[in-house]
């Protein structure tokens, strides 16, 4: 064996043959190329090589290995080595007739193979071609799990939509979550302000620590004080013990103040006395208590308007603002509707071992309405309609009887199911082509799986496309069929 030193920076080869001249000058050749050669005339010899240097973090880029190699030199034996070098790929050497030899390597993963006697030239175009194949493949593969920590962060999310509105929301919680930036979101109700709350919590490095949420406009404004801040025992009729407050629950962790705009005058100055010094007395109490809390807050109320007309202190507002986040209605992102309701009746299936799907009918319908309630309606209504169906199909007949709208002169009145994706959409142009065209096509097919109880050779035939076509498309858009 001759091992010399290895340079990292430098390819380096592997080369098994137990003809140490050929060796030596197969060695000098590739050298010259630039290579880092060790030889080795022994495949055990060679394995332990391998893991000796692999652990040493100095691992080989290729394998050149013979195949009728000592003790039994019968090629048959030789084969069994070529798929024990892991991911680094191997090329074999056989004698210039042994064609079947060398198809029977590559069936069993060797990656090339060069016939003796070797050609210089010959071996350094496989050798670099060989390299950079992996190579190539290497970085397909960690691109590969990069993308899906990725998706699985971004399922961590919970936010639904193909709309450009959620998809720059997700883009925006995914870099703000690890930082300690005050989040301020705003947008009609039901639009999912919380949950953009909770994932940048849970996605940011305060995970682990408590979400304390607040609904400053639920919490009765008398209460709110001692409520946040905590009271000590006697400080008022009916505090019979130290109760801790909101906010020293939410230490090291993160307060979401839900609804601030709700928050009475007198209140937010208290608040914002604690977000500039950081600490605060309970009520009642002489114990100034230190809290360090990341800042969420939301609300579907104008606020700078608010701050104009004097009911929220501007001081304030400048204090939460941080970055601001804006949710839209439905209404201005109606391409979301077909994936919510797909993830929204997923997860109501799988909740319930149910097997429900939708008629085409309903997931019209469904499209069509008006959702003025916005998500939190759209997810209400298709639960309730679920909750109500007899059969593994929810059909206009439950709708009717949870929406009375639905009826005219106690009939119902329902559109024809081809016409559920209303084309051409109101605001044709307000939108890039490329994302109206995916945004259309995950609606069809969230749409065509909907009613087809989430069966692809169905889906494909009523969309017209090739059950592969259906599945490229689902795997492009990163659907989880
Ligand atoms: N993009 C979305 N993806 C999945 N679920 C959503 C989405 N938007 C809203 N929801 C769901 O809709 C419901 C209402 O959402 P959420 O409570 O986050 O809205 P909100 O904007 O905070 O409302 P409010 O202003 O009334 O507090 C929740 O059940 C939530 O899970």
């Amino acid at each position: 064996m001759n091992q010399e030193h290895v340079f990292p920076d430098k390819t380096k080869v592997l080369l098994v043959d137990d003809e140490s001249a050929f060796c030596e000058l197969c060695a000098l050749w590739l050298k010259q190329a630039g290579y880092d050669v060790i030889t080795c005339g022994d495949g055990q010899q060679a394995q332990l090589l391998f893991h000796k240097t692999k652990e040493a973090g100095a691992g080989f880029d290729i394998i050149i290995h013979d195949l009728a190699l000592p003790p039994t030199f019968k090629p048959e034996d030789g084969l069994a080595f070529i798929n024990r070098y892991e991911n680094v790929p191997v090329v074999v050497l056989t004698g210039h007739d042994e064609r079947s030899l060398a198809l029977k390597a590559m069936e069993l993963g060797a990656e090339d193979f060069i016939a003796k006697p070797v050609d210089p030239d010959l071996l350094k175009v496989i050798v670099q071609r060989t390299v950079e194949k992996n190579q190539l493949r290497q970085q397909v593969q960690t691109l590969e799990s990069e993308l899906k920590t990725g998706q699985a962060k971004e399922d961590d999310l919970g936010l639904v939509g193909v709309s450009q509105n959620v998809q720059s929301i997700r883009e925006l919680v995914t870099r703000i979550a690890p930082t300690q930036v005050p989040v301020f979101i705003q947008g009609p109700s039901g639009t999912g302000k919380e949950i953009i709350a909770n994932a940048i919590h849970k996605m940011g490095n305060r995970a682990d620590n408590p979400f304390i949420s607040v609904h400053c406009g639920a919490i009765p404004a008398e209460l709110l004080e001692s409520e946040l801040f905590g009271y000590k025992k006697g400080a008022f009729t009916g505090a019979d013990s130290d109760r801790k407050g909101l906010l020293a629950m939410a230490h090291t962790g993160t307060l979401f103040l839900d609804e601030i705009g709700e928050m009475p005058l007198a209140m937010q100055v208290k608040l914002l006395r604690v977000l500039q010094e950081g600490s605060f007395y309970p009520v009642g109490s002489r114990d100034l208590m230190t809290i360090d809390v990341r800042l969420v807050s939301a609300t579907n109320r104008d606020l700078p308007l608010a701050v104009q007309q004097g009911e929220f202190r501007d001081d304030l507002y400048y204090r939460i603002k941080g970055l601001t986040v804006g949710t839209q209605s439905l209404e201005m992102r109606r391409e979301d509707i077909v994936p919510l309701l797909r993830h929204f009746l997923k997860r109501y299936n799988e909740k319930n071992q149910t097997k429900l799907s939708l008629s085409p009918e309903v997931l019209q319908w469904f499209n069509q309405a008006d959702w003025p309630g916005n998500v939190r309606e759209l997810k209400n209504t298709l639960e309730s309609a679920a909750a109500i169906c007899l059969t593994d199909q929810v059909t206009m007949q439950e709708l009717a009887l949870i929406r009375n709208d639905l009826l005219v002169e106690g009939k119902l009145q329902v559109a024809s199911a081809e016409e559920w994706v209303e084309y051409p959409p109101k605001d044709i142009l307000a939108k890039p082509m490329e994302q109206q065209v995916s945004a259309l096509e995950i609606n069809l097919i969230c749409a065509a799986m909907a009613v087809n109880d989430n069966n692809k050779t169905r889906s494909a035939q009523q969309l017209g496309i090739t059950r592969q076509g259906l599945i490229n498309k689902i795997h492009r858009y990163e659907l989880d069929f």
